[in-house]
């Protein structure tokens, strides 16, 4: 029994996107960029609107239009534990990465999803689309140094030119028609933002138990206050029900330029640079790797990395940029000795509740038990694009701590983080990461833990047959944690090493746990408690701050917001990037993806990634009048 989706696309991928390895080495090209991920995609779509500058992008996945796991909402994510497939964990989609053993985890390995497929990321994430509160990018500008087109106001116009909005039309207990929200809207751009036009049972109770304990509901996230609970928008586009994501509004609209090439299933294995002219160490092409043979591809102007967070930083040091003792042991020549490349290492630590719900009570578990109504949704999305398969987490809130915790323990708490920091040999970056950090939390006025519910089980435990769950989530926001991503091999088909390095900072759990705390305490408010049988993870039987604190620590994942780890940065500080996003030391190499955000920011990060790289295009077509 289940949804009646159809498992897999069975139509014919294109071999390739209108080239193949060999002709596209042979390509001139202005701009080579390296993976066609969220911003490689939006970047290349924007620099090949004038047809004079010729673009080539590697992507080392495949090809997927009209696949419907990613297209469908529920499809591939949400309802991962059902027979119609899914994506993460499945190689076509998932690069599949998996973290070192955890250290204050009892040696936890966490899963780390990422997008293999034309659209990176954007392909397979939850489609949560949030902007963060002001001083979030205003940190940009003012923290990390890199003026004031980098802030909340320099961004916004960049947020706009990606979005066509459509305003919700169901609205969440306490929330207004705010005429603001859609000022901080765009209504022309290649992205679908809109709202969630079918909610199960449990999201309006949810929201309106949150309001009885004192958190109230925000019309208006987008406007500079990310905080308190609110209808979140997705990127689906309302008229297909259809994922709106880097593959299909930004690519397949521009599949047709002859001044664009897409290389899909090509693995990009190095830079190749020159040392020998006056501009310094100038980037002349990269290698990429097809069915076992490697190609060159040169590049008149400059290489754009947008591999990822996690990729990018091993490219670059596979092509010898990055710390020369990493390099040097690996036996790869040293072209720049760049220690920071691969450090900052943050994300959003999360730990999720399960709950029972009474057997009446419809959660999106009865797409996965039932067939008749399965069917019945099928036909409903397929019809109208409305429905339980139309559907994507609708709850969010970003609580500030002093929202979930009584003063005495956030002085407690915030003592020891003094306590724990003041024993800490701190980098440049962290020194005035951490003071933002520290100002930021005491003010009281930027969210720090984000609850949100998924109307599914599952999740954090196995859901039995028939019956009806939800799964209630408490995410670190700001977390103080900094890990890395290195190599550890020279063969660019290896993963790196990622170590987030969750909650090795004492302050991190604690954050956790009292917001797990708090989610129990939410969930066992009217009118969500009278839906629920009991709670299954981690159950009553973990009470004091300790039982939590044990339970957290088997219990963390990632939100899969890994970022930092090529940080936008004044040199400095030890910043990987310039405001112009240029690596600092190489003539022609930027990054464009979302390892350089220099700190967490209290939202999903999509969004905002999708409105820097719309911003890099900028830069860059002033720079050459193009
Ligand atoms: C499971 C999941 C759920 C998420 N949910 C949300 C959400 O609901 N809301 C939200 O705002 N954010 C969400 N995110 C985060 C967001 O989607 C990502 O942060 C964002 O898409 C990353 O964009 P990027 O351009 O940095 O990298 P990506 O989009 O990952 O692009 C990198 C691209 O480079 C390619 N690549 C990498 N290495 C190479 C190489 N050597 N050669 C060739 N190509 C290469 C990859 O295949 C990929 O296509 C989620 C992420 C995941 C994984």
């Amino acid at each position: 029994a289940g949804a009646t989706l159809q498992p897999q696309y069975n139509g014919s991928y294109p071999a390739s996107t209108g080239t193949d390895a060999a002709s596209f080495a042979k390509t001139k090209f202005d701009f080579v960029v390296v993976g066609g991920g969220t911003a490689g995609l939006v970047f290349a779509y924007r620099l090949s609107e004038n047809p004079k500058v010729s673009v080539g992008v590697i992507e080392a996945g495949q090809y997927r239009p009209d696949d419907p796991l990613i297209g469908t909402p529920t499809a591939g994510n949400l309802l991962g534990n059902a027979d119609i497939g899914t994506l993460l964990g499945n190689p076509t989609y998932d690069w599949m990465f998996q973290s070192v053993p955890q250290t204050a985890l009892n040696g936890l390995v966490i899963d780390y999803p990422r997008g293999k497929v034309v659209g990176g990321s954007s392909a397979i994430n939850s489609m949560i689309w949030q902007r963060a509160s002001d001083v979030d990018y205003d940190n940009w500008n003012t923290v990390f140094q890199n003026g004031p087109g980098w802030s909340a106001q320099g961004l916004e116009p960049y947020f706009k030119r990606v979005e066509s909005w459509t305003e919700p039309e169901l609205l969440f207990p306490g929330q207004q028609r705010d005429p603001a929200l859609a000022n901080e809207h765009g209504t022309n751009g290649p992205i679908s933002v809109s709202y969630d036009t079918f909610l199960t049972d449990i999201e309006v109770p949810s929201v309106a138990a949150a309001n009885s304990i004192g958190i109230p509901t925000n019309s208006n996230p987008d406007g500079g206050n990310e905080t308190f609970i609110a209808l979140t928008a997705r990127s689906v586009d309302p008229k297909t029900g259809l994922r709106s994501y880097a593959g299909n509004a930004y690519y397949q609209t521009a599949i047709g330029r002859p001044n664009l090439k897409l290389l899909s299933q090509a693995v990009v294995s190095k830079i190749n640079f020159s040392k020998s002219g006056k501009s310094g160490i100038v980037a002349t092409g990269v290698n990429y790797i097809v069915g076992g043979k490697t190609y060159t591809v040169n590049v008149e102007k400059e290489v754009i990395l947008a591999a990822g967070s996690l990729k990018t930083p091993q490219i670059l040091e596979l092509s010898g940029v990055g710390n020369k003792t990493i390099l040097s042991n690996l036996g790869i020549d040293v072209v720049l000795d760049f220690p920071q490349i691969g450090e900052n290492l943050q994300d959003h630590p999360v730990t999720l509740l399960d709950f029972k719900v009474k057997d009446d009570v419809l959660t999106l578990d009865r797409l996965n038990y039932n067939q008749t109504y399965s069917f019945e949704q099928q036909v409903l999305y397929n019809t109208s694009a409305s429905g339980a398969m139309s559907y994507t987490e609708a709850v969010v809130g970003p609580l500030p701590l002093q929202k979930t915790v009584d003063s005495s323990t956030f002085d407690a708490m915030f003592s020891n983080l003094t306590a724990t920091l003041a024993t800490q040999q701190q980098t440049p970056i962290q020194k005035v990461q951490y003071a933002a950090l520290e100002s930021m939390v005491k003010s009281g006025a930027v969210g720090w833990f984000e609850l949100t519910v998924v109307p599914s089980g599952g999740v954090a435990s196995t859901a039995a047959n028939g019956s009806n769950y939800l799964t209630s989530v408490a995410i670190e926001l700001h977390p103080f944690g900094r890990g890395y991503v290195h190599i550890n091999s020279t063969d660019p088909t290896v993963q790196p090493v990622i170590d987030p390095k969750f909650l090795e900072i004492p302050w991190d759990a604690e954050v956790l746990v009292h917001g797990s705390q708090w989610v129990r305490k939410w969930m066992q408010s009217e009118p969500i408690a009278g839906l629920l049988e009991g709670e299954i993870t981690p159950s009553l039987n973990v009470q004091s701050d300790e039982e939590w604190d044990a339970y957290v620590r088997t219990a963390v994942r990632t939100t899969n917001h890994p970022l930092g780890t090529t940080a936008m940065a004044s040199r400095a500080l030890g910043g990987v990037v310039d405001p112009n996003l240029k690596v600092y030391g190489l003539a022609n190499v930027r990054v464009v993806d979302a390892g350089i955000i220099p700190m967490t920011i209290g939202v999903a990060i999509q969004s905002t990634i999708y409105a820097m790289a719309e911003k890099a295009a900028d830069l860059v077509k002033s720079t050459y009048g193009i």
